[in-house]
């Protein structure tokens, strides 16, 4: 049986997925003579990933100075709050790799709105992009990795959000989000990329993932697609009866 849409990759556990996960992102990255852009997905299931970032062989594989960290979604707090999708990557890596600062663009949550806040990350991803209309045929990111909430959700787009219906704005504030505000990327955005990959891991996403791989429609995350390829990383208690 063949998913609805993209392709995927199993791993045995969630110690696996860091592993492949990492293993594929330094591999595609090192693969590119040019640079490349890495949108960062938050939440509790990227964590691992990103702490082999930080440990050989993925450290010494990572070209760090062609690459790029962009934020795929982030919670309006402060850096210091352990809701901060920024402050959990520099722990969990930015902060113990040779990566150049002008390569990481976090989110500005401190002494700005929320819109502006968003408006000033579209501004940035227009300027690395080189254009604020996005071309056909041409990717913004590189490669993005995505979450699974368990509802459904992928980055911060939201069940129910009036942000699923934005397709003129490449990021948005999410004043309305059941939890804390955030800003986040938006399907044209998201949707702008090389490739996505899905990450998820645990027997509390099997359903949501049965659900979106089959088909239904009714999620956020079943409207991701990517120029080039979705990828699945999805361990087997996530896989269930697609392990
Ligand atoms: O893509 C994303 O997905 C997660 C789901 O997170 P998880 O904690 O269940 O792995 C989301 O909340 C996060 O902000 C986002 O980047």
């Amino acid at each position: 049986m063949a998913p609805a849409f993209g392709t995927l990759r199993i791993c045995e556990d969630a110690a696996d997925l860091a592993h492949k996960g990492a293993t594929f992102l330094c591999a595609h990255a090192a693969a590119r003579s040019e640079r490349t852009i890495v949108a960062l997905s938050g939440g509790n299931t990227p964590k691992p990933l990103y702490e082999r970032l930080a440990q050989e062989p993925a450290k010494s594989a990572m070209p760090w100075d062609r690459v790029h960290w962009v934020l795929g979604d982030e919670r309006f707090v402060p850096p210091s709050d352990p809701a901060s999708n920024y402050g959990m990557a520099r722990a969990a890596f930015l902060d113990h790799v040779p990566v150049p600062p002008e390569n990481v663009h976090p989110v500005r949550t401190e002494g700005v709105t929320l819109d502006k806040a968003a408006h000033d990350y579209e501004a940035m991803l227009q300027g690395l992009y080189g254009a604020d209309t996005l071309q056909p045929g041409k990717p913004l990111l590189n490669i993005t990795l995505l979450g699974l909430g368990d509802d459904g959700h992928t980055a911060s787009l939201l069940p129910h959000e009036p942000v699923l219906q934005v397709r003129d704005r490449w990021v948005r504030p999410c004043p309305r989000a059941a939890w804390e505000e955030r800003v986040t990327l938006t399907y044209p955005a998201i949707n702008a990329s090389e490739i996505v990959a899905f990450l998820v891991s645990g027997e509390g996403k099997r359903e949501i993932l049965d659900k979106i791989l089959s088909g239904d429609d009714s999620f956020p995350a079943s409207h991701i697609r990517a120029h080039g390829e979705v990828l699945w990383f999805a361990d087997r208690a996530a896989a269930g009866r697609w392990a």
